[in-house]
C-alpha cells in the first residue's frame, strides 16, 4: 500500500501525528520495521511513512535500484494502515530533506511531523543540507543501531541539541512539541543493512529488471 496526497482518518479524528522514515531502501529490511513499529508505539504515532528517497544526496547512484524497485520494496513492509510507503518525495520534487520538509509542512498544515531516524543517521546529520535549520523545523526521535550509539549520542547533532533532549520515558509528548527537541529510543536492535544484503546478492544486481506490481502505479 502506497500513501497518496490524502490523509486517511483515525478513528474520529484527522491523522496527526506522522513519523516520517526516510531512507533508501535499497532494500527495505527488518531494521526499518524494527524502528518503524517502535516509533510508532513509543511516540503515539498515528502512521509511519517509510518515505523512499529519490536519491540520497550523500551516496552515490551506482549500485542503487531504480526508484519504482526500491518503492515496492519498502511497500513490502507496509500494511497500508499504520505503516505506509510512499512516493511523496520524487513527486515534491526534492531530494534533501530540508526542502521536503518544508514542502510536507506547508502541504499538511495540521499534521505534526517527527523525523525518525537510526542512529547512524544522527551521526551524519551536519553533512546534510540546512541541518540546524532542518532541526528547528521538526521533533527528530533517534532509534539505536548496533556500533552506533554512542557516536550518535556524542555528536555533533546531539551537541547542537544537548538542553533539547526529551527523556525517553516522556517520548510521546515529542510529536506536539515545538523543534529544536529530540529524544533517543532505547529498544530492541537489529544489526541488519541494506548493505549487507546486497553484498549476500539479496537485492539483485541493483540493475532493477524487477516488474513493479501495477498497485503502484494505479493509484491504488
Ligand atoms: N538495522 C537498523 N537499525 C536501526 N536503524 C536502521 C537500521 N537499518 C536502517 N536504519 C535506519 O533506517 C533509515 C533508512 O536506512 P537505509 O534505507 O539507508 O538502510 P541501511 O540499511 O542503512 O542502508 P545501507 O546499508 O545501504 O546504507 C536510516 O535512518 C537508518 O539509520
Ligand atoms: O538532506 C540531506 O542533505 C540528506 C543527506 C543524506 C541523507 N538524507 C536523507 O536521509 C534519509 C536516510 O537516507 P539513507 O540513504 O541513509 O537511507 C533519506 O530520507 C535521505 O534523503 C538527507
Amino acid at each position: 500500500m502506497v500513501c497518496r496526497d490524502t490523509i486517511p482518518t483515525w478513528g474520529d479524528r484527522r491523522c496527526a501525528r506522522i513519523g516520517l522514515l526516510g531512507g533508501s531502501f535499497n532494500p527495505a529490511h527488518l531494521g526499518h520495521q524494527t524502528i518503524a513499529r517502535r516509533a510508532l508505539g513509543a511516540l503515539g504515532l498515528d502512521q509511519v511513512w517509510l518515505m523512499v528517497s529519490p536519491g540520497n544526496p550523500l551516496k552515490p547512484a551506482a549500485g542503487m535500484a531504480p526508484f519504482a524497485r526500491r518503492l515496492a520494496s519498502a511497500a513490502t513492509l507496509a500494511d497500508g494502515r499504520r505503516l505506509i510507503a510512499t512516493d511523496i518525495e520524487a513527486r515534491l520534487g526534492t531530494r534533501y530533506t530540508f526542502d521536503t520538509l518544508g514542502k510536507l509542512q506547508m502541504r499538511f498544515p495540521n499534521v505534526h511531523f517527527v523525523w525518525l531516524t537510526g542512529a547512524d543517521g544522527f551521526v551524519t546529520l551536519p553533512k546534510w543540507k540546512g541541518w540546524k535549520r532542518l532541526l528547528h523545523r521538526v521533533p527528530v526521535a533517534v532509534m539505536p543501531r548496533p556500533g552506533q550509539n554512542m557516536q550518535a549520542l556524542r555528536g555533533a547533532a546531539a551537541h547542537y541539541l544537548a538542553h533539547y533532549r526529551l527523556p525517553s520515558r516522556q517520548a510521546r509528548l515529542l510529536p506536539d512539541l515545538s523543534p529544536p527537541v529530540w529524544t533517543f529510543l532505547p529498544g530492541r536492535q537489529n544489526g541488519i543493512s541494506a548493505t549487507s544484503i546486497r553484498q549476500r546478492g539479496g537485492f539483485g544486481d541493483g540493475a532493477g529488471h524487477a516488474t513493479v506490481p501495477n498497485t503502484l502505479n494505479s493509484g491504488e
